[in-house]
């Protein structure tokens, strides 16, 4: 079991309640989007599951199991987060050679997923050269070294170009159709009525809805994100 269960989970910066008795079930097999405006908790939410920051009540479990009590979280789970960036002197080899040691994972990890996302001709150049598309394609190289169950992703088709964003959809239907779970936080609505089963709503740190995406045209998810988000702007 490699469902996510997030229990009353809440988050305060000072002021500003970032994430507010959040409720949520995300299963196995499914691609789930994380969709809302900008400031509405999406990525507090996401680094609490990650164990990145504590929350002030709540819980979220990874199969039952919260992050921090994970023996090997590299095994359970594979994510992708805006800002965790790579040396940007080193190689992205090299880089993805470093997070298989520290996880305990075999060096040859490192090629096996550079060839998953593409980036085997550019696994020898240093991270600081590359595109925004190849940064994207080797964050979710890392997520994927231990070959986990679930995947974390934040905003992954950002700087993709469109075959880029095919190869993702394929490859995160992929994971979902082997049983795996998917979360993965976006705004391109289009997208996620393409790729997701099901998404979440969220507004100023609460679930506004959970909903199949099943025949749902992009125009009507926007709709209803709309209604939902009371975010005209968006
Ligand atoms: N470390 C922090 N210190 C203070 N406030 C924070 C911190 N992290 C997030 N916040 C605040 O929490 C709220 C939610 O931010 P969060 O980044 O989770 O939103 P988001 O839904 O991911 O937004 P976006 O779509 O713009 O990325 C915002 O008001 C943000 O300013």
């Amino acid at each position: 079991m490699a469902n996510i269960a997030i229990r009353g989970l809440t988050k305060r910066f000072g002021p500003v309640t970032a994430v507010d008795r959040l409720d949520a079930d995300i299963r196995e097999g499914a691609v789930t989007g994380l969709l809302g405006p900008n400031a509405a908790g999406k990525t507090t939410t996401l680094r609490m599951l990650l164990g990145l920051i504590r929350p002030d009540a709540g819980a979220a479990t990874i199969g039952g199991v919260r992050y921090h009590r994970m023996e090997r979280p590299s095994l359970t789970v594979g994510a992708a987060l805006d800002g965790a960036q790579p040396h940007p002197g080193r190689t992205g080899r090299a880089h993805l050679r470093i997070l298989a040691a520290a996880a305990g994972l075999p060096r040859t990890r490192a090629d096996d997923v550079l060839d998953t996302v593409g980036l085997t001709a550019a696994a020898g150049r240093r991270a600081g050269t590359y595109s925004l598309g190849q940064r994207q394609r080797l964050a979710l190289a890392a997520a994927l070294l231990g070959d986990p169950p679930v995947l974390i992703l934040d905003e992954p088709a950002n700087g993709l170009d469109p075959a880029g964003i095919r190869w993702l959809r394929d490859l995160l239907r992929a994971r979902a159709a082997e049983g795996h779970t998917v979360l993965v936080s976006s705004h391109q609505l289009s997208e996620l009525a393409r790729t997701a089963d099901e998404v979440i709503i969220m507004a100023a740190g609460t679930v506004r809805g959970q909903l199949p995406t099943a025949d749902m045209t992009a125009h009507k998810l926007e709709m209803l994100y709309l209604r939902m988000t009371g975010d005209r702007d968006a």
